[in-house]
């Protein structure tokens, strides 16, 4: 089935905020049978993730006090089985929150087009549905009701928590070589940054925690092919803008980061790098509000992993406990921070980044690295743009400050590949575009340099 007619915008606000170079193109649909994205919405998220979902919290969702709560999941999953027309969320009472409200009334920006056209999950774009499915999932939890038995209840702590227990055995081992990076080449910094980069393809959506393969140490042999799995490698650049940092004292650098686990732990790992070797003054971590996508990073799980870590045994894990007792003093002296915001967790283009963060992005962040998939989704607002499009006019154009995306492929999209390294993967690999295999490092000047 086409895209219905007219249903072409990717941007929802029409913000004054700078936009790609180039037009923007069609936004990806999930409602063509054979692609990933119709995979995900059509079966994957109800029959993998929500089954399982349901079955990580059987013993709270068939509690009594967790009636209404049981109803609206199973509404949800209904909703998805059928593939219903999209609804909006429910009103909120009139004494909610003017955060709540903000919050709110950004959702209803984000579906009001597609409710007027009375679309389905499968006939709205992608990343409007998928995101809206988490959200949907929140407003059945009750998560910030205080009234709700489900109040700041987090589905996915089963499934993050093993994913960090889990990680300790190979992060002992890449941890083991941070201190010893060259602080002052682009070696250092590169090996750092690539070692973030593929901590994205052990994502917990698609490689559970507790699979068989998740216990032994695979990332070092991940590490061995990084530079033949990369499809863009802009390290040189991301290691010249460093060296700028660097030399005049150490600049703000955020992570925008993806997964809780293994991955996190590849992202702390770059930030103490970042600090250790003058390239950060401060690093802040930029985390989702609620839980999302499974395995998405919330503060609470920044701060369990680093507690995680500063305990470990020394005499088993001394390179993981070393990391984990300075990563609490750098959250300690305030060289890490945390930033929750909903725009993290919204099914906005990030060129219709809201404010107050695009404006704090903008005035004072010097370097920002996009972690993983679904955030590389929406810096290309989810848009079918030609591999080969400059990342440069996509995406630099218009990002707030010089960015840095390290992202494992895993949908069917992608820009700023050169043809043959595109042939190349095709050739070597029929699920180059969604199994992880393949990564990109993109690096982009950002619309105020
Ligand atoms: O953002 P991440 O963790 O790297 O990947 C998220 C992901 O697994 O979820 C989506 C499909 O459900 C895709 O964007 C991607 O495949």
């Amino acid at each position: 089935m086409a895209p219905l007619a007219g249903s072409s915008t990717a941007s929802f606000q029409n913000t004054e905020n700078p936009k790609p170079k180039l037009p923007i193109p069609e936004p990806i649909y999930s409602n063509i049978p054979g692609t990933w994205a119709y995979d995900t919405m059509s079966r994957r998220v109800d029959e993998e993730i929500l089954q399982r979902t349901y079955e990580d919290n059987k013993d709270v969702l068939e509690r009594e006090d967790f009636g209404t709560i049981r109803s609206k999941f199973d509404a949800l999953r209904k909703d998805l089985q059928t593939s219903s027309k999209l609804q909006m969320l429910e009103e909120l009472p009139s004494d909610a929150s003017p955060e709540r409200k903000r919050e709110w009334q950004e959702w209803k920006t984000i579906l009001q087009p597609f409710l007027d056209r009375q679309d389905t999950w499968l006939t709205a774009p992608w990343m409007v549905t998928e995101f809206y499915v988490y959200r949907r999932l929140i407003e059945a939890i009750g998560f910030w009701d205080q009234d709700s038995p489900g109040y700041l209840y987090d589905p996915f702590v089963k499934q993050k928590r093993a994913g960090l227990e889990s990680s300790v055995g190979s992060a002992e081992a890449m941890l083991a070589k941070i201190p010893n990076l060259p602080k002052s080449s682009s070696e250092g910094i590169n090996l750092a940054a690539s070692i973030a980069l593929w901590g994205n393809k052990m994502d917990l959506s698609l490689w559970p925690a507790d699979a068989s393969h998740a216990t032994i140490d695979i990332f070092s042999t991940i590490l061995d092919k990084a530079q033949e799995n990369l499809l863009h490698d802009d390290s040189d650049k991301l290691a010249a803008h460093g060296e700028q940092l660097r030399q005049r004292g150490g600049g703000n650098v955020d992570i925008i980061v993806d997964n809780a686990g293994f991955e996190l732990i590849t992202d702390l790992a770059l930030a103490q790098f970042l600090v250790d070797s003058g390239i950060a003054s401060s690093v802040t971590f930029q985390l989702k509000s609620h839980p999302t996508f499974v395995s998405d990073a919330l503060e609470r799980d920044l701060l369990e992993h680093v507690e995680h870590y500063a305990n470990l045994d020394p005499s088993i894990y001394p390179n993981a406990r070393q990391s984990g007792e300075k990563w609490e003093t750098f959250l300690k002296d305030g060289k890490w921070k945390c930033n929750e915001d909903n725009f993290w967790v919204q099914a906005f283009a990030m060129w219709d980044m809201t404010e107050p963060l695009r404006t704090d992005l903008k005035e004072r962040c010097d370097l920002a690295f996009v972690k993983g998939d679904a955030n590389y989704r929406r810096l290309l607002g989810d848009c079918k743009w030609d591999m080969t499009a400059s990342f440069e006019d996509v995406v630099g154009a218009y990002f707030p400050c010089p960015v840095c995306a390290l992202r494992t492929l895993k949908a069917e999209i992608g820009c700023g590949m050169d043809a043959d390294q595109i042939e190349r993967a095709q050739s070597l690999d029929d699920n180059w575009q969604t199994n992880g295999r393949f990564g990109v490092l993109h690096f982009g000047s950002g619309a105020s340099n």
